[in-house]
């Protein structure tokens, strides 16, 4: 990567140029510019073009364009969670999933865009207030590397319905598959730049956010840029979505189902390489169950198959990058040291085809013995690593699984139904399951408390997060001046 940067006070000019790994074969498949300051405009205005012609569009109209578009990816499903494979490195099986899932949303928000209306409210003397719901403009989206398409789908989906424009960027790390979400809704009639894709990392980021002409920010990625986006967004008073990382906890009650429970820690901990940011990293496991559990978890985690991840029967492919992957491994070595013990996994692999040997791949770990204060236990490893904790009592474990900045996720596995909700209404964070783990139908929020971010993707509330309330006052009799 290469960077070159000018300012003279009046024009700055950003070229990087990106190589684009693919993480299955760790070779480059393509180079890349970034959008500078000037492209970044140009996508606004051109955004800011098309929002005005679609903000007058009925919701009905906005829906059927939107029915379109999720038909046009249920039909490219396949082509597209190939391209997904390639770009990020999870089993194609995955992809094909997270595809699913960005066809339900743009369904989902299809539905609802007809029935975004305002309220009456009758006021003294025949005199009337009522309200509207407008779109806030051209809204931005910046997602992180993990769900490229489903991200940008996510974001989208909301804000369009809702009437506004969007200019998106992908992660250099995933920069393709969002493109083809672009040319789906040019396909399926939306009018030109209501949808833009810039390309770029942080500084094409920051041109964005600081864009006068952009209206709301929605971001997916870490804590760190999350608070730089903030600051970036602050100045320009835009609101922002923030959806951040997590650490989140997973509670087994020694109660529980034991095959749903191994079964839920596995969902919670390796899809997609473990680059989850509501993964359930840290399974607490009441002691009576802690062997049993333990021993069920190994077996199945040793049975995952790593592997070329388009190939139909791999659970898990490459991770991202190559300092990726170093980081996590960074994390084992260091788990290690401080006292956790390795039950499987946690090595380098490399796969039996000769041509995967210089992808990114490593075998999924568990980690016994874990204490609360061992860096593994504190940090998002964001990697196919699950430290598993034993704990006696329920107020003991609610204590232990909140004494974190993180509020993202959790879980609770048990057969007591009143141990379950009131557990979960004392757990901080912005989406617990019951009995489950890692599933998110679009018809429910998604989003975190604490240090995990704030606003939130899916459901119906998001309407709240990609809109404005407009109050109208109407007086039908003569004016009472006090004057
Ligand atoms: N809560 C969620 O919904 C969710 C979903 C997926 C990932 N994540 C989190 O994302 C992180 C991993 O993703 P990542 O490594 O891509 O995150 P990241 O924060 O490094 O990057 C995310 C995006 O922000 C851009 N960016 C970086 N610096 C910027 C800046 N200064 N201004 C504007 N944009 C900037 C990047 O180019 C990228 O597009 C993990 O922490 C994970 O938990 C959260």
């Amino acid at each position: 990567m290469q960077s070159l940067s000018e300012t003279d006070g009046l024009i700055m000019f950003i070229l990087e140029i990106y190589l684009l790994f693919i993480p299955i074969l760790g070779r480059v498949i393509a180079t890349f510019l970034c959008s500078g300051e000037k492209e970044v405009d140009l996508a606004v205005q051109s955004a800011k073009a098309a929002f005005k012609i679609w903000r007058k569009k009925s919701g009905m109209e906005r829906s059927r364009i939107l029915l379109e578009a999720a038909r046009i990816i249920r039909e490219r499903k396949d082509e597209i969670a190939t391209v997904e494979t390639i770009n990020n490195g999870k089993s194609v099986f995955e992809a094909r999933l997270d595809i699913d899932t960005s066809w339900q949303c743009l369904e989902y928000y299809a539905g609802l865009a007809a029935s975004m209306g305002g309220e009456h409210v009758q006021l003294p003397g025949g005199s009337f207030g009522y309200t509207r719901r407008e779109p806030l403009g051209v809204c931005v989206g910046i997602g992180a590397w993990n769900y490229p398409f489903q991200i940008a789908s996510w974001k989208s989906a909301p804000a369009l319905a809702c009437g506004n424009a969007m200019v998106f960027k992908p992660s250099p790390f995933t920069p393709v598959s969002t493109l083809l979400l672009a040319e789906i809704y040019t396909e399926a009639g939306v009018p030109p730049g209501l949808f833009n894709v810039v390309q770029g990392g942080a500084a094409t980021g920051q041109f964005l956010c600081q864009h006068r002409d952009v209206a709301k920010v929605s971001f997916t990625g870490s804590v760190p840029t999350g608070k730089k986006i903030m600051e970036l967004a602050s100045k320009g008073v835009k609101p922002v979505t923030l959806e951040l990382g997590g650490k989140s906890p997973l509670i087994i009650f020694s109660d529980c189902d034991i095959e749903n429970a191994v079964r839920g820690a596995m969902m919670a901990n390796f899809l997609t390489q473990g680059e989850v940011c509501c993964n359930g990293t840290r399974v607490f496991v009441q002691r009576e169950i802690l062997d049993k559990f333990t021993e069920e978890v190994v077996k199945q985690t040793k049975k995952i198959k790593i592997g070329d991840p388009l190939e139909e029967d791999t659970r898990m492919g490459p991770l991202i990058n190559r300092s990726h992957l170093q980081h996590v491994l960074g994390f084992i070595e260091q788990a290690k040291n401080e006292g956790a013990k390795v039950l499987c996994g946690g090595d380098l692999c490399v796969p039996e085809d000769p041509k995967l040997k210089d992808g990114y791949y490593m075998t999924p770990c568990v980690l016994g013995n874990c204490k609360d204060g061992m860096t593994c236990v504190k940090e998002e490893i964001f990697g196919p690593v699950m430290s598993i904790l034993s704990f006696d009592t329920e107020a003991e474990v609610l204590e232990r699984a909140n004494d974190t900045n993180f509020g993202l996720a959790a879980g609770v596995f048990t057969r007591d139904i009143q141990r379950a909700h009131r557990v979960v209404a004392e757990l901080q964070a912005g989406v617990c399951y019951i009995n489950n783990y890692n599933v998110s139908p679009v018809e429910l929020p998604f989003g975190g408390y604490k240090m995990s971010g704030f606003g939130r993707e899916n459901g119906r509330v998001t309407i709240e997060y990609y809109s404005q309330l407009k109050t109208i006052c109407v007086e039908m009799g003569d004016v009472e001046s006090v004057f």
